[in-house]
């Protein structure tokens, strides 16, 4: 599009993309990585999931909504960068407040536009999620200087990041009418929606920095623990994993999702491993491996436990099964203990934005805290 300066995108394999800037000017550095949602550009770009990431949006038009105050997932946006095809030149929304493309300069989010998104995405399904920079502004240094820069930063593999984006202070979400239970949630990167669901079904949530201790979690004497999805390698996560441990230990009720179920599958003894591309989209099919149901659900994550779909399997808490996994690739999708009370899923019930497919695995965790009953309901 005229107008605007010109920008770079560069791959770390040397691909390079040429396009316009948006968004802030600078540069960003990070993992490049693409979603395939076709709505929810604001809930994907406040998902602190998405730190140290660079989003490439397969929607080939984005930002016709413009920007509202009310469908942030967190305080602020969290991906690094930003790669569309086609920003929207007249917003239009009853909600929205301001543009996009005003929204990321002013929070200093380096974008770039006018990318050949559709290639882009081939290119990163056929080689893998990689490094990237986006660059722009005045006097662009040479290619091989911005791939060197490019080449320089952290992987995501071996990133902690949790500590990054989780409060700083505990904080309380009340329950929605008369409070039935009160659960002490692990913020590795929580989503506002998470608490919001859980607190219309009468819980009351106490959201802890991801530094606290297991003694910090039994303070609020919790009817049950969630772990919360979050950004970076889940095989860094060694603090989470003590305090699941501890839960289970304690038959502590537990529900987690996301960067949670791939905890939960460490402390039953289970790896990760990076997914090739991962999986970031809000229409990713999910199967039930008791049921046989499929799910269509929201999901970002570049990171699986290892296992085989249905398997069962032995922990130091008795047996567990691969409750759910994702037909398109067979990764693991979720995580049942059949001798404790705990579950976990890798993919997101909260939705923001997605469908609501899943939204029942809440109702499940609300169930078990009430029963105690290791056989959550089925959905
Ligand atoms: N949304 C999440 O919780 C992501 C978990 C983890 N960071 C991954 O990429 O797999």
């Amino acid at each position: 599009m005229s107008g605007r300066s010109p920008a770079k995108l560069v791959l770390e394999d040397g691909r390079v993309f040429v396009g316009s800037a948006y968004g802030g000017l600078g540069e960003s550095l990070g993992e490049v990585v693409f979603s395939t949602g076709m709505t929810g550009y604001q809930e994907t770009l406040t998902d602190p999931s998405y730190h140290r990431q660079i989003v490439v949006q397969t929607a080939p038009q984005i930002g016709n909504t413009g920007w509202n105050d009310e469908d942030d997932e967190s305080g602020r946006i969290w991906v690094a960068g930003y790669v569309v095809r086609d920003p929207s030149r007249s917003p239009s929304n009853w909600r929205s407040r301001r543009t996009l493309a005003e929204e990321l300069a002013s929070q200093g989010v380096v974008g770039i536009a006018d990318v050949d998104t559709r290639t882009l995405t081939r290119h990163i399904r056929e080689r893998g999620a990689m490094r990237a920079g986006v660059f722009s502004g005045a006097g662009l240094a040479p290619d091989d200087e911005l791939l060197a820069r490019v080449r320089a930063a952290a992987p995501m593999t071996g990133a902690d990041l949790a500590g990054d984006v989780s409060t700083a202070a505990p904080y309380v979400v009340p329950a929605v009418g008369e409070r039935r239970f009160t659960v002490a949630a692990v913020d590795l990167g929580i989503k506002s929606n998470t608490p919001r669901m859980l607190a219309r079904l009468g819980v009351e949530v106490h959201v802890l920095p991801v530094s606290s201790s297991f003694e910090d979690v039994l303070a609020i004497e919790p009817d049950g623990m969630f772990l919360s999805n979050g950004p970076g390698d889940p095989a860094t996560a060694d603090h989470p994993v003590a305090l699941t441990r501890a839960a289970l230990e304690r038959e502590l009720p537990l529900f987690g999702i996301c960067f949670g179920n791939q905890i939960l599958g460490r402390a039953l003894g289970l790896g990760t491993y990076k997914l090739p591309y991962g999986h970031r989209g809000i229409n990713i099919p999910v199967v039930d491996a008791v049921t046989g149901r499929v799910a269509i659900t929201a999901q970002n994550h570049g990171f699986a436990v290892a296992g085989e779909p249905g398997a069962r399997f032995d922990t130091d808490f008795g047996a567990a099964m691969v409750s759910h996994h994702c037909p398109n690739d067979g990764s693991v999708e979720g995580l049942r203990c059949v001798d404790a009370p705990a579950f976990s899923v890798q993919y997101h019930p909260e939705a923001a934005a997605g469908p609501h497919d899943a939204a029942g695995l809440f109702d499940d965790f609300v169930d078990l805290m009430s029963t105690r009953s290791v056989s959550v309901s089925r959905r």
